[in-house]
């Protein structure tokens, strides 16, 4: 996708723009994902690519073929929605089949790829069931059976899980991985849930209002966020104003750590370059062994992952090394160069 922009013609004429010059690849056999806040664009991105929807500008291009004004249905494409978008009164099978028929496949072929993908999804045994008989995960499946067994280029997926119970989620997106590793297949996946992007994904695409804010693998965006805006929206860092104590961070810079880079100072030993707060303890989040303290240091609150129990309101010196320490311009919010 190159340089894609969306507008839509609202009310009196006046146009907004939801994608603003989008550029991504999506590489063959991996499972790319689009990680933003609601609103930001996700779907028409996605609906874009399906073909549902045009750019205003840009190309799609799809392997070597440039598909931007090809007709849906001839790109190769297949799409599961959030709402699994079941026809009620068809059979599973059925639903299964339904796109294949329409593409003119023969009924026997049709039989046999709709019984390969729902196999690939442990629903071949609900075949003659109706929609209604089933329960909410198993929907889903056959929305992905659906899309699977047209043999898709590029599998598209928007919020798939988000209707599903959080254990099932889970479940699921093992599940969803395993599958896409067995059948190699391309995946476009929309999501606004970063631990589903960060443990499902070979790459994320983090958008924020219309634009991509950072690309690359899991690791990078999360260990090198691009902004403070990925920085906060991936694992929730601290951030804040450099304190006047701390040597090497100009005004105008804005401190990042994560939470679980704090060290309590009496049970490490001090190196140079460590940024060290202390301050009071205003409240703590127990989270099973660990707990996160709000540390008042000045106007800020600096949220520190121990696994010690400090009665609230005490004292508490707590450290980060040099390298957990992250530097963004506090105008911009992009990150400076070390
Ligand atoms: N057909 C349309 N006409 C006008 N505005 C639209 C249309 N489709 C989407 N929008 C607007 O575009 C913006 C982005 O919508 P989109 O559905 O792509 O976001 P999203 O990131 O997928 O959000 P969500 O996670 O809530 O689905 C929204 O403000 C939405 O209201």
């Amino acid at each position: 996708m190159r340089a894609v922009s969306k507008s839509f013609e609202g009310a009196k004429r006046q146009t907004t723009r939801i994608l603003d010059g989008v550029s991504l690849t999506a590489p063959a056999g991996q499972i790319t994902t689009i990680l933003g806040e609601s609103g930001c664009g996700k779907t028409t991105l996605l609906r874009i690519v399906a073909g549902l929807e045009t750019a205003t500008s840009g190309g799609i291009h799809i392997g070597e073929r440039e598909v931007t004004s090809v007709h849906p249905s001839r790109r190769g494409v297949a799409m599961v929605f959030q709402n699994y978008g079941l026809y009620p009164a068809k059979t599973v099978a059925k639903n299964i089949e339904f796109p294949l028929k329409m593409a003119g496949v023969a009924p026997a072929e049709r039989r046999t790829r709709g019984l390969a993908a729902a196999t690939l999804l442990h629903i071949d045994h609900v075949m003659d069931r109706m929609p209604a008989q089933l329960s909410g995960g198993q929907r889903q499946r056959v929305g992905i059976a659906r899309a699977l067994a047209r043999d898709p280029e590029i599998l598209l997926m928007d919020e798939p899980l988000s209707n599903l119970d959080a254990q099932l989620r889970i479940e699921m997106r093992a599940e969803l991985v395993a599958m896409q590793r067995r059948i190699g297949s391309t995946m476009l996946y929309v999501t606004h849930d970063q631990t589903e992007a960060m443990t499902m994904s070979d790459r994320v695409v983090v958008m924020r209002g219309g634009h991509i804010e950072q690309q690359g693998t899991p690791e990078e965006v999360f260990q090198v966020p691009a902004t403070t805006y990925v920085a906060a929206f991936l694992g929730n860092m601290n951030l804040a104003p450099a304190p006047a104590s701390e040597t090497g961070a100009g005004a105008g810079t804005t401190l990042g750590v994560r939470p679980e880079h704090f060290l309590p100072a009496d049970h490490s030993v001090p190196q140079e370059g460590d940024l060290c707060i202390e301050g009071a303890i205003e409240y703590a989040e127990l989270l099973g062994t660990d707990r996160i303290l709000h540390v008042r240091a000045g106007d800020t609150l600096w949220r520190a992952r121990v696994d010690a129990a400090l009665p609230l309101h005490e004292r508490i010196t707590v450290r980060a090394r040099a390298a957990n320490v992250h530097r963004f311009d506090a105008e911009s919010g992009v990150r400076l160069a070390v």
